[in-house]
């Protein structure tokens, strides 16, 4: 007699951060996972990150290097984990080799938020009185809002979601802004005080969605994150943002939006660099078919850097790298 004695499917194991955000979305993940292959055990692995760690150095001077995402794809390397969850935001956009964006799950409104001192919760962006301090790490959001605004002043903030706000509130700041999604995935909807408009301020690459990253060859996790998580027109949408953000980006946090939309096969992506003071903003759409999404995005940042983004940019490394970071940056503009 023969017996056919099958394998146990094997555990899959889920690096996150320790990020009350980060923990929210991984738990989602593992339940979403959990819920489509009950028989199978999906386990989450909590580590730290460079960026949890250093919170005195500003964003800007250490730009795009991974800094919230370099353990989490170590331990895939190193076999400890096999899927990574991030706030796709904050993934790089060339990963290590050996390691694939495996899928993007349904965006949350990528929009920023503005969130108000309770002092000024009858104010909007437009009513905040002349030298109002808003807080912002982002130079991204720095540059748009200076633009539109330029009798506000603006401070660096940095810790996670709940240090800021409590910053906020014991009145550090009289606004600071933040992402929509974040303050919803915490249920904090209603700090939301104002959603600022693509008009106003486009979101940054990727916003809102969630990336996760598995290995390469790692067919089996693969087929199992396309299965149950993937959001083709999200992807479709993130694809072009990053391929855009890639094409442009050179070493150090640059202040680029991004605004997407498909409309059935057609995807519209607008995209902006503007200079730190905010008196230069290059800004430009293109519309195209959204299977070639990543080439949209290629082909945008193109004409942005002849429409003069190519000179913002190599003034910013310039400034940033010079002074100790966004923070001298900022004082010495002002
Ligand atoms: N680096 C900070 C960060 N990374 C992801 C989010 C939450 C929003 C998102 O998923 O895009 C935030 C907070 C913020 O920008 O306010």
């Amino acid at each position: 007699m023969s017996s056919i004695v099958s394998s146990p499917a094997r555990t899959i194991r889920i690096g996150s951060r320790k990020s009350q955000l980060a923990l929210v979305q991984t738990y989602w993940v593992q339940e979403q996972l959990q819920k489509h292959f009950p028989d199978r055990t999906f386990e989450v692995h909590t580590m730290s990150t460079q960026g949890d760690k250093i919170l005195d150095v500003p964003l800007a001077k250490i730009g795009d290097k991974g800094l919230f995402t370099k353990e989490l794809e170590q331990g895939m390397l190193d076999n400890d984990t096999d899927l990574a969850v991030h706030s796709l935001k904050d993934l790089p956009t060339r990963l290590p080799e050996g390691l694939i964006l495996g899928c993007v799950t349904e965006r949350e409104n990528p929009a920023d938020a503005l969130v108000v001192h309770e002092k000024h919760k009858d104010k909007q962006l437009e009513t905040l009185p002349a030298g109002a301090v808003v807080g912002t790490s982002s130079l991204r959001r720095l540059a748009q809002l200076r633009h539109h605004f330029p009798h506000l002043a603006f401070k660096d903030v940095r810790g996670n979601l709940n240090t800021r706000l409590a910053k906020l509130d014991a009145g550090e700041y009289d606004a600071i802004i933040l992402a929509v999604a974040g303050l919803n995935r915490l249920g904090m909807s209603d700090r939301v005080h104002q959603i600022i408009p693509p008009e106003v301020s486009l979101h940054a690459v990727g916003q809102g969605a969630l990336g996760i990253e598995c290995r390469t060859d790692d067919t089996e996790v693969l087929e199992i994150l396309k299965k149950v998580l993937e959001h083709t027109p999200t992807a479709q949408r993130c694809y072009a943002e990053r391929a855009f953000l890639r094409e442009l980006e050179g070493g150090c946090q640059v202040p680029i939006g991004v605004n997407t939309s498909i409309e059935g096969d057609t995807l519209t992506l607008t995209g902006l660099v503007a200079s730190l003071d905010g008196q230069r903003v290059i800004k430009d759409t293109i519309t195209g078919a959204t299977a070639d999404a990543e080439q949209l995005g290629i082909e945008l940042a193109q004409r942005l850097r002849q429409q003069g983004a190519k000179e913002i940019l190599e003034e910013i490394f310039i400034q940033v790298n010079r002074s100790g970071g966004l923070k001298e940056v900022l004082q010495e503009q002002e």
